[in-house]
């Protein structure tokens, strides 16, 4: 079995420098190594080198920022994650931030129409043009996939391959009003801190495999933003937000979803190695590289 690890040092989705050094801190902390110890054949070609374009060139569209720079990387993204899911090989992409999420599940879609998205995170990240209060792309990815909102002809590459009814989210509790009436209006099944607090974290995956995966036939596509984990557990990290998952929580989301054996591919986002201090870095770099361990069969026992 190999694993393709997709490095994608990228902060284009979101005004705070550093999250772009978050695949190479990963590799650093000997991720690939630990990944060869589960058994894995790990392919990796070096961390993807994404042209810059210049602002100038660059202007913001209504309020979003960064948009060619965002619509043209996603889209590199959206054919090497492609590349390699078709080849059999479980994608793991390195963030960078979740706007990059718009070329992986782009990618995995295209291989797997029929694949489900687990999408866990504090945000649902499904602003559109119309709703974004920030313009930050890492806050939209999911409206561009379901092809929601007025469309933004730079990011026309962006064909609607997610379905409403094959995306279920986990550990949301800092969800914009306009998102809220988008989950509601489209029916998406989320699982919030609530729900987590009052189901359980195993009550809870199973709900939410049963929503989007019922005979678990399904490839599935999870995306994992580390600000979904309480700050205490990950501080480094762009939008971080109190009452977060612990860090077994996080874990079991990612060993419960290696043992559907369905995963054919996983993001690990919003890692910013340039915030709080060394210690808080080297932490959640270690969580980072922890929960892919996970996602890729590492077992307690
Ligand atoms: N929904 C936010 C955060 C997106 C986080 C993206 B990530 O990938 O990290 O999940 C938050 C916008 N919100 C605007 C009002 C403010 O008071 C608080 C933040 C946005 O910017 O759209
Ligand atoms: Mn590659
Ligand atoms: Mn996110
Ligand atoms: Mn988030």
């Amino acid at each position: 079995k190999t694993a393709a690890i997709v490095g994608c040092p990228f902060s284009g989705g979101q005004p705070k420098p550093g999250v772009d050094k978050g695949p190479i801190h990963l590799v650093e902390a000997g991720l690939i190594s630990q990944l060869e110890s589960l058994g894995w054949n790990v392919k990796f070609e070096g961390h993807h080198q994404f042209e810059d374009i210049k602002t100038n060139d660059d202007p913001p569209i209504g309020i979003l920022k960064n948009p060619r720079l965002v619509s043209r990387v996603t889209e590199s993204v959206a054919r090497v994650v492609g590349e390699h899911v078709k080849k059999g090989e479980l994608a793991v992409t390195l963030g960078g931030d979740h706007s990059l999420a718009m070329g992986t599940i782009s990618g995995t879609l295209s291989t797997h129409p029929e694949a489900c998205v687990v999408w866990v995170d504090a945000h649902a990240d499904i602003n559109t043009i119309e709703s974004t209060e920030s313009g930050n792309i890492h806050g939209m990815p999911v409206s561009f996939l379901l092809g929601l909102g007025n469309k933004v002809p730079e990011f026309s590459w962006v064909k609607p391959l997610l379905k409403p009814e094959n995306l279920v989210y986990i550990g949301l509790r800092d969800v914009d009003a306009g998102e809220k009436a988008l989950l509601r209006d489209n029916k998406i099944k989320a699982f919030s801190m609530h729900e987590v607090d009052r189901y359980g974290i195993g009550r809870v995956v199973e709900m939410a495999l049963d929503h989007v995966n019922p005979n678990r036939d399904r490839p599935i596509h999870l995306s994992f933003d580390v600000d979904a984990l309480d700050p205490t557990v990950a501080p480094s990290t762009g939008t971080p937000v109190r009452g977060g998952l612990t860090f077994r929580e996080g874990h079991f989301i990612c060993e419960a979803i290696y043992e559907t054996g369905l995963l054919v591919a996983l993001d690990l986002m919003e890692v910013n190695p340039s915030l709080e201090d060394e210690a808080s870095v080297k932490q959640t770099v270690a969580v980072g590289c922890s929960l892919l361990r996970s996602g890729l069969g590492e077992t307690l026992l």
